[in-house]
């Protein structure tokens, strides 16, 4: 059932859909590769066949001055030759490129059976799938020419899909709708659908329910007859933001020596004022910082509170939004209203601030960003004085961008030391960063870090300590480490990366040596674990030794979803000739490791087993390891080549600080296992280090922990992004729907794009005025130097190849694909979703949503509608005088559509939301065609770890028809501001 529009689609985009079918053609049919039994691929029509019976028809509306409008009766008609030939073409070639032409699910409708709900729970779609995924299958996104009819895969797919909150979607008669469906109501039937006996028709006006613009918007369009249709656009590329956001925002060639604030400027600080401190990592300590460095201002100016409802009904100018319900990283949301938050003064002129930290930062592993609590006071009372300059304590004035709740300008990260100042107050500690610090470059890492300093302190002494040791403990074998880049440099993950254990057992039985691992590189010893982390290079030739001893490390544990840990416990079986010897206790970062999916089955003498209810079962082949031969109860381990640590003693079992944790049971006679040094960092981890902040503290309860709970991919695109994105699955046993990944839009094959009038620039396009992109972007570059977006447009355009530019311009994001490192998940109501174990800020670029390109026309005969976006420029934008490329030679009659459903990649799993945290942006790098832009998701505020990403769809509610019936699909954002129904 192809009904409405799909993801991405507009509210205000109405469409004439014509003939789609509710039954399904009895030649659909699950493919999957008969060399691989058990591999399914699902694949739908291209288009149904005409006049089938059972098939709705919707009608569509087109505003004026969209161009389609007037084509819509004919628009099959007026895009006739290009439309039809594009529909051939489409089934063969583009779409044959992912869909191969496959043939349907054969299953004939039955009355119960909801085409598209069952099919794919929260949406509709006849898409041959469960609840978006599949039961039991591996993603196969293996070529199509492999797979061949299994018409039976189907059935895994069907009724079982809507476990965790998934509602069906239905298409049903007039009345007969129901809270929870996609529902087609009969037009203009208030009671229609109304199952849980809301109003079809009003819901969306509700005013309590909805922005004043959506208010606005809703008004606009609701009453076709009344007002204009709504224009084509399909998703808001562009956000709507206060005024002067845009001209405010700094971007990254202004404001000389000041590192701009992101665009959206709803930094954290404000959050984080008498917020809670997040528990990061693995409470080994609490303690108290003082922060130091914190940007006080004498005033500030907050001329527009990005639409104002959420904060300022306040006369006195509460800034803060906090919600002692909501966990530290909430978003502030400004569409959230004030009753829900509970209200913090912030305060310009005399006042007081306070800051206290508390965190846990594991042992040996410096923390980069605490947070804590800021306390503002004036004498008692909320004030803010508005002004236009920020002034800091030094009374250096930083401009502020207006979108921002308060002021975020990098000052924090240079100085202040001046503490906590009494008279002149304001926030501004913990400010978010262009890109979390901990994530990107670090170049701003310094901020966070040396705001505190008892932190700075660990930092500096665990590096002391870890430089004598090594120079006692190491000899000059290490030459590998020389080259390393983070080399005298502690990160995170030093201490936090993946270890595993490989046991070797000589002759004499008594000694554990090294495996046949990779070196790990850095010799560092352990913070406070007076571990040494042995150069394994040197020591690899050890381990050609016949092992003896196998290990068998299980975790086992029973994290809930959203709890993840950087680093699990476990205990390591040794055994000796299938006798068992002992048990040790080892951490393992699991985080890292299975998400990158880096175990491999391996020998079982190297293998990690993972076991937990309902986590997958697998076998990890030990990387790295440390193992000492002896352990001696005076704390001294010795390594295969004598060297000694020490080590703590837990117990029988002698572990090393990693472990002491660990009740220490098991006995290990004479014998012991050291490992967990802080490996190579990984390609996927550099500069990603936020994913210890995704961690929580141990439930110590728990004395055996999982590896990555739920995971069911470790990664979807098979390598093709530059960063694994795995899937996980805590609520059931499905899979995704198999689908092609593709990392770039696939053009219609008689689509030819035209190269773009390139930048001659040589100066890394610093000068504005002279850059061609820079020019087309209305004489900025809307990059800041840490690729944060920090303005929006109808349509953004980058550097590309046409251009002089090398690739590391910085008016080049998007076009590089993701670099933060996200994950596929089931939510509990909305199927899958997307979400980063890293923390986000404000501005950062997510990913683009890729897929077919397809005309209209063509994109509305598809069989599954839940991945259609809408792309093209909507009138608005022209008559908002942005600059339109000279090239933009296209018909605007022709729209166009991306089709993720058979083709897509990570992108076309990013839900809706009433309060996204996402922003759509339209840009154009290797092309200057306006009609197909490509479509780029950027976080539009700060996101916390293991946050679901989402953007809105901007549905018109209530607009959605199909022959004729108003359509009805429920929302399930959760969101306070939720609209209740998606459309
Ligand atoms: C592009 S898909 C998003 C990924 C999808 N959840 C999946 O499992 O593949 C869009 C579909 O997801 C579902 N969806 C997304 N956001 C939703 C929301 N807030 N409430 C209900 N359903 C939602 C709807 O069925 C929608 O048609």
């Amino acid at each position: 059932m192809s009904v409405s529009p799909g993801t991405g689609r507009s509210s205000s985009e109405l469409r004439n859909i014509t003939s789609l079918p509710v039954q399904q053609p009895p030649t659909a049919a699950v493919l999957s590769p008969p060399s691989r039994p058990g591999h399914a691929m699902v694949c739908a029509p291209m288009a149904p066949p005409e006049g089938r019976p059972g098939k709705v028809s919707a009608e569509r509306s087109w505003p004026p001055r969209c161009g389609r409008l007037s084509a819509a009766p004919d628009d099959g008609d007026s895009a006739k030759g290009v439309a039809e030939g594009r529909a051939e073409e489409a089934a063969d070639v583009s779409s044959a490129a992912c869909n191969g032409g496959l043939p349907h699910d054969p299953r004939p409708p039955t009355p119960e059976r909801d085409e598209g709900g069952e099919a794919q729970p929260p949406g509709d779609g006849d898409a041959p799938h469960s609840d978006g995924q599949t039961v039991g299958r591996v993603l196969d996104v293996m070529p199509l020419a492999f797979a061949a009819p299994q018409s039976s895969a189907v059935d895994s797919a069907d009724g079982s899909m809507e476990d965790g909150g998934y509602i069906a979607d239905s298409l049903i008669a007039e009345g007969k709708g129901g809270r929870g469906t996609d529902q087609l109501v009969g037009d203009g039937d208030d009671d229609a659908g109304n199952g849980d006996g809301r109003a079809v028709g009003s819901r969306a006006d509700d005013g309590e329910l909805e922005t004043k613009e959506d208010q606005s918007r809703n008004k606009r369009w609701s009453t076709p007859d009344e007002n204009p249709p709504p224009k084509r656009r399909a998703v808001y590329a562009r956000r709507r933001f206060p005024p002067g956001c845009r001209s405010a925002a700094v971007t990254g060639i202004a404001i000389g020596g000041l590192e701009p604030s992101p665009m959206f400027g709803r930094d954290e600080s404000n959050v984080e004022i008498e917020s809670k401190i997040e528990e990061v990592g693995e409470a080994t300590e609490t303690h108290n910082c003082k922060i130091q460095e914190s940007q006080v201002v004498d005033r500030v100016v907050l001329d527009d509170f990005s639409g104002g409802q959420h904060v300022c009904d306040h006369p006195q100018n509460v800034i803060t939004n906090y919600s002692p319900r909501r966990d530290f990283f909430e978003e502030i949301d400004d569409r959230t209203p004030l009753d829900e938050w509970m209200r913090v003064p912030l305060v310009a002129g005399d006042g007081d601030v306070r800051s206290e930290c508390e965190e846990s930062i594991p042992k040996g592993t410096p923390r980069t960003h605490p947070r804590g609590l800021v306390y503002v006071k004036k004498n008692g009372k909320r004030k803010l004085k508005h002004d236009s300059i920020n002034m800091d304590s030094l009374n250096r004035s930083g401009k502020e961008s207006k979108c921002a709740h308060h002021v975020a300008t990098d000052q924090i990260e240079e100085k202040d030391n001046t503490g906590l100042t009494t008279k002149r107050v304001i926030i501004q500690a913990l400010m978010a960063p262009d890109r979390g610090p901990w994530a990107q470059r670090k170049n701003s890492i310094s901020s966070a870090s040396k705001s505190l300093t008892s932190r700075n302190n660990v930092k500096e002494k665990d590096a002391t300590q870890r430089q004598e040791l090594l120079s006692k403990l190491i000899p000059s074998t290490s030459t590998r480490n020389d080259t390393r880049e983070d080399q005298g440099g502690f990160s995170p993950e030093d201490d936090e990366t993946p270890l595993a254990i490989d046991v070797h057992e000589t002759s004499n039985g008594s000694c554990v040596t090294l495996p046949s691992c990779v070196a790990s590189g850095n010799e560092s010893v352990g913070t406070q674990s007076k571990v040494t982390k042995i150069d394994e290079k040197s020591l690899l030739h050890e381990s050609d030794q016949e092992p003896l001893v196998t290990v068998d490390v299980k975790y086992e544990g029973s994290l809930q979803e959203g709890n993840l840990r950087t680093h699990v416990r476990g205990l390591v079986n040794l055994k000796s000739n299938s006798e068992h010897v002992g048990l040790v206790s080892v951490k393992v970062n699991v985080a890292q490791l299975d998400a990158i999916g880096i175990f491999e089955d391996g020998t079982p003498a190297n293998t990690i087993s993972s076991t937990q209810r309902r986590v997958t079962r697998s076998n990890m082949k030990v990387k790295q390891c440390i193992v000492a031969r002896e352990l001696k109860h005076d704390g001294i381990a010795k390594d295969p080549l004598d060297r000694s640590t020490k080590v703590s003693e837990c117990g029988n079992i002698l572990s090393t600080d990693q472990t002491k944790e660990n009740d220490g049971r098991g006995l290990v006679p004479n014998t012991v296992v050291l490992a967990l040094m802080a490996p190579d960092r990984h390609p996927w981890t550099q500069g990603k280090t936020s994913i210890a902040s995704a961690s929580q503290p141990l439930n110590r309860r728990n004395k055996y922990l999982t590896v990555r709970q739920g995971l069911c991919l470790p990664d979807i695109s098979e390598g093709k992004e530059s960063i694994p994105i795995c899937v996980i699955n805590t609520i059931d046993d499905m899979q995704p729907v198999p689908f092609k990944y593709i990392t770039k839009v696939i053009y219609p094959p008689s689509y030819e794009k035209t190269p773009p009038k390139g930048c001659n620039c040589t100066n890394g396009c610093s000068d504005s005025s002279e850059c061609a992109c820079a020019v087309k972007n209305e004489g900025e570059i809307p990059f800041n130097l840490n690729s944060a977006i920090v303005y929006t447009k109808p349509v953004i355009y980058e550097c590309g190849p046409s251009c002089r530019c090398p690739p590391t311009c910085h008016n080049r994001v998007s076009q590089h694909g993701p670099k933060i490192q996200l994950e596929i998940f089931k939510t509990g109501k909305t199927g899958w979703g997307v979400r980063s174990p890293s923390f986000i800020s404000s501005g950062s670029f997510i990913c683009e949503y890729v897929g077919e390109v397809l005309q209209e026309t063509e994109a509305e005969r598809t069989e599954n509608d839940e991945y259609l976006f809408d792309i093209g420029r909507d009138s608005d934008d022209e008559e908002e005088g942005s600059q339109s490329s000279t090239s933009d030679i296209m018909n605007k009659d022709v729209g166009y559509t991306i089709d993720a459903a058979k083709c897509g990649n990570v992108g076309r799993f990013i839900n809706h939301s009433c309060s996204p945290n996402l922003h759509a942006q339209d840009v154009l790098w290797d092309h200057d065609d306006t009609r197909v832009p490509h479509v780029m998701l950027f976080a539009e505020k700060n996101i916390r770890p293991l946050q679901e990403l989402t953007y809105d769809y901007n549905y018109n509610i209530g607009q959605v028809r199909q022959n004729g019936k108003e359509k009805i699909k429920d929302c399930f954002c959760g969101s306070s501001k939720c609209r209740l129904r998606l459309y």
